[in-house]
């Protein structure tokens, strides 16, 4: 078993180790010789057959919900395209707006569901979600409201965020700050009131926000006392990450073009580094994420698929592990941190999952493995045998 707990050396792995669960909270998780009397009699003792168990895993940065596909776009970067070149010629993020906005929020929820099957499928028992293919306040509201409803068909915790400030929709081309005002803003502080939002995200980049408008956002952000978190130094380096660590932001996410400044001011902040190998790989982008800094500064460091339909159409947590190790570099105890208990911190909610530590969810996944690095070094395979999420058992 593998604690993942933050006191414990390691991935804090227990040899022949027992969790007691209740009502859906963890009542121990330790060595099975050292469990407390209280909890031998009576018990329901399940035997893993001495699988390996970690905490449940967490997709902490993901776009689920949308409509259509890209898969043009895809083409047309075989053919040279570059990602800013589409999204200057009108492709892009506000090519999926015009087929999310022709959806319903049940359309909307439908079709983000084989895409949260695929995660469930393997082991993940908490998912973000965001907003930013609507653009509208309307449309913008029904993403969230589609997210929020996936918790209601599937075993899964959605925690939503609210990324108006993705793209500026083509009715306000050239005009971000009239769209920040009339759209954004408003948007935000009606999706609040309709309790749709658990966090405010941001595009920081040249094709999308500047520092000073993504400020603006954050600014509502606070007033309605909802953290933050931004896309950040993806493709260039505005000082976004460092914009949102000076508002305590959850997370800073992308970051190929960080500088030791950001990375700084991320660790002073506690702002978790959120790494997204599958929108580097699908852009075939070269800088990669400055890792030895964000160590180095002491920023924790979680993984994410940001599964979406144009720079990540990656629907498994286990093939982002094994790009964050092969690609970026971290260690297979970075990369099982990454998708649990540093995800969880990058949502808020370390309090709750992400270890299997007295008093938190039962979230667990069970392995057909022995050790963590059968998890991260396939490509492609599932070895998941079944889940617990909130106690319950959800078998493949
Ligand atoms: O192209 C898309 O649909 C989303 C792209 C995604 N959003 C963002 O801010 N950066 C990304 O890679
Ligand atoms: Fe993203």
């Amino acid at each position: 078993m593998a604690t993942l707990s933050e006191g414990a050396s390691g991935l804090g792995i227990i040899a022949d180790g027992a969790v007691v669960m209740r009502d859906g909270v963890i009542l121990y998780a330790g060595p099975r010789a050292d469990m407390p009397s209280e909890f031998t009699s009576g018990a329901e003792v399940i035997d893993l057959g001495g699988r390996l168990v970690t905490p449940a895993l967490i997709d902490c940065h993901t776009h689920i919900v949308f409509g259509g596909n890209r898969a043009k776009e895809f083409e047309m970067r075989l053919e040279g395209a570059t990602y800013e070149d589409i999204a200057r010629a009108g492709g892009g993020i506000v090519s999926s707006v015009t087929a999310t906005r022709a959806l319903s929020v049940d359309q909307l929820a439908e079709a983000a569901l084989p895409r949260l099957d695929h995660l469930l499928a393997e082991g993940v028992s908490t998912v973000e979600v965001k907003s930013g293919y609507g653009l509208s306040i309307e449309a913008e509201l029904n993403m969230l409201r589609a997210a929020r409803k996936l918790a209601t068909l599937r075993p899964v915790r959605i925690i939503t965020s609210y990324l108006a400030a993705h793209a500026t929709p083509a009715d306000y081309k050239g005009r971000n700050g009239d769209y920040i005002t009339e759209v954004v803003l408003p948007g935000l502080e009606m999706a609040h009131a309709e309790g749709l939002v658990d966090a405010v995200d941001g595009f920081c980049e040249g094709i999308a926000f500047s520092t000073a408008e993504i400020a603006r956002v954050f600014d509502k952000a606070k007033a309605l006392d909802l953290p933050v978190k931004l896309h950040a130094e993806q493709l260039s380096n505005l000082g976004g990450a460092k914009l949102a660590a000076s508002y305590g932001a959850l997370s800073a996410d992308h970051l190929e073009y960080l500088d030791d400044d950001g990375a700084k001011a991320m660790a002073a902040a506690g702002t978790v580094a959120v790494l997204l190998p599958g929108a580097f790989y699908a852009l075939n982008e070269k800088q990669k994420p400055p890792v030895t800094a964000l160590r180095e500064a002491g920023v924790p460091i979680a993984i994410a698929t940001d599964c979406n339909p144009g720079t990540s159409p990656l629907t498994s947590l286990l093939l982002t592990m094994n790009m964050s190790a092969t690609l970026f570099g971290l260690t297979v105890e970075e990369c099982l941190v990454g998708a649990t208990r540093q995800a969880a911190r990058a949502l808020g909610l370390l309090g709750s999952t992400g270890t299997l530590e007295v008093g938190k969810s039962a979230d667990l996944a069970i392995w057909d493995a022995q050790t963590p690095a059968e998890l991260v070094y396939r490509i492609g395979f599932n070895p998941l045998h079944a889940r617990y999420f909130t106690g319950k058992r959800i078998d493949r």
